[in-house]
């Protein structure tokens, strides 16, 4: 049964595919309003994605994509990159039109298949006052006082890009991964409810307490500030999702910059070493100490903006605007590119190299985007930044390390993650 189900599927999506493929190179061309930006399409349905894809991975990431066609056409251009006409733009201005998200310009761009394993109700998916609402909700207990509180523990889930749900797909193993996670929620949650098992004063549990209703009642004058299980769990998906790949390639870059420049190391391990003599030996860190280690806080910022962890942000444009002098029309795809931000020589002189340092002084708005800004700005950062600087305490103040294969490939996702993961021999101090 399953077999043939799958051959009939396979078979439909090969049609499917083969229609799609013979329409897009008869009818291939760029999309009227679009003739005004500069920039080409590449080939005939794939576009310019394999360029896009291979130079992804490459050392210096995909700038040096962006770096070529900036050369070429300027600081916006079209491209037809994985199944979207898009246009890309960098710089301050375009940051400040897109993050602040100003008069609902535009809305997030998730692909199809984000949009499916997340669910409907999460995050990622509301926009305007509803995402306002959903963020005061959701973020709170991520605020430093709300974590001060709580124990999140952060498990890995899956995304897909092909949007074929057949077995065997990674689109599929997402769902079901999804699937699973949304019963695992369902049976912590009613566990929690019936006060089965010990309690814990963790994230859910903030949640539960604070937020959780069965349904939402349109007479209750507290609906405002009360999520159903469906908002819930679509939502903690999308904290789990969100927060898990990023800031385990933050802690590898971190590794891999560390290790390549020590005299940043030996920095930071004796801003680590002075917090540790000042401390009665076994007791743990402090939130105060984590919130007194400057020097860490430039180490974290400067791997962000080295990194470039998440390389673009996507967005719709939810309404007509122009941005250096063109015309972006309602509808489209629009990509910041935050690479080139990071690596600008004017804010960041010799931008490749390792240097903390440049976070010695505050840099000017929308110059720095490792977290974000705007109303779409990181949620996490507060989560990340603590557990990133507990992480570093214990591993500098106890370890050194080796990397055992420099290669320099970058994994071709959408966060951005060295291909070798970075393996490294480890050695106590
Ligand atoms: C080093 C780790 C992290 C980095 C570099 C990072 C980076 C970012 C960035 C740049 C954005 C904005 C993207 C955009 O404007 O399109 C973002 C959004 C988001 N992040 Fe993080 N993040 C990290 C950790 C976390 C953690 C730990 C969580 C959850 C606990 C989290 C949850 C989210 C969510 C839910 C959004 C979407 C917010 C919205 O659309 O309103 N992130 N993150």
């Amino acid at each position: 049964m399953e077999v043939s189900m799958l051959m009939i599927m396979g078979v439909i999506s090969t049609v499917l595919v083969s229609i799609l493929f013979v329409f897009q190179i008869l009818f291939w061309a760029t999309p009227k309003d679009m003739e005004g930006i500069p920039g080409r399409l590449g080939w005939p349905v794939i576009g310019e994605s394999f360029s896009f894809i291979s130079e992804f991975s490459s050392p210096s990431g995909i700038f040096t994509f962006m770096n070529k066609r900036q050369q070429k056409y300027g600081k916006v251009f079209k491209s037809f990159v994985l199944g979207r006409f898009t246009v890309f733009m960098t710089g301050r201005e375009a940051s400040k039109i897109l993050l602040s998200g100003k008069d609902g310009m535009v809305s997030l761009n998730l692909f199809y298949t984000g949009q499916q394993v997340l669910g409907p109700t999460s995050l990622l998916q509301t926009t305007g006052d509803a995402h306002k609402r959903l963020r005061r909700l959701i973020a709170e207990p991520l605020s430093i006082d709300g974590l001060k509180k709580a124990n999140f523990k952060l498990i890995s889930s899956s995304f897909a890009s092909l949007p074929f749900k057949i077995p065997g797909t990674a689109f599929h193993r997402g769902i079901k991964a999804r699937d699973r996670m949304y019963a695992m929620l369902d049976s912590i949650i009613l566990k929690r409810r019936n006060g089965e098992g010990s309690f814990q004063e963790d994230f859910l549990e903030s949640l539960l307490i604070k937020h959780s209703k069965l349904e939402v009642d349109e007479e209750d004058d507290n609906n405002n500030n009360k999520l159903t299980d469906k908002q819930l769990k679509d939502n903690i998906l999308t904290l789990l999702v969100a927060g898990h790949d990023t800031t385990t390639a933050a802690l590898t870059w971190l590794i891999k910059f560390l290790g390549q420049n020590p005299l940043v190391l030996e920095q930071l391990r004796e801003e680590h070493l002075e917090i540790k003599a000042k401390r009665e030996s076994g007791t743990s860190l402090t939130w105060a100490e984590v919130n007194n280690m400057p020097y860490t806080a430039k180490v974290i910022s400067e791997t962000l903006r080295r990194a470039t962890i998440l390389p673009w942000y996507s967005r719709k444009a939810a309404q007509d605007f122009e941005i250096d002098g063109y015309k972006i029309k309602k509808g489209w795809s629009v990509n910041l590119d935050v690479v080139s931000i990071h690596h600008d020589e004017k804010v960041f002189p010799n931008p490749e190299k390792f240097d903390p340092s440049r976070f010695d002084s505050p840099l000017r708005p929308y110059s720095f985007l490792g977290f974000g800004n705007g109303p779409r700005m990181c949620p996490g950062i507060n989560l990340a930044k603590i557990e990133i600087s507990i992480f570093i305490h214990h591993l500098v103040c106890t370890y050194k390390w080796r990397g055992l294969d420099e290669d320099d490939s970058v994994q071709p996702t959408l966060v951005r993650m060295p291909r070798n993961k970075y393996p490294i021999i480890v050695e106590a101090l």
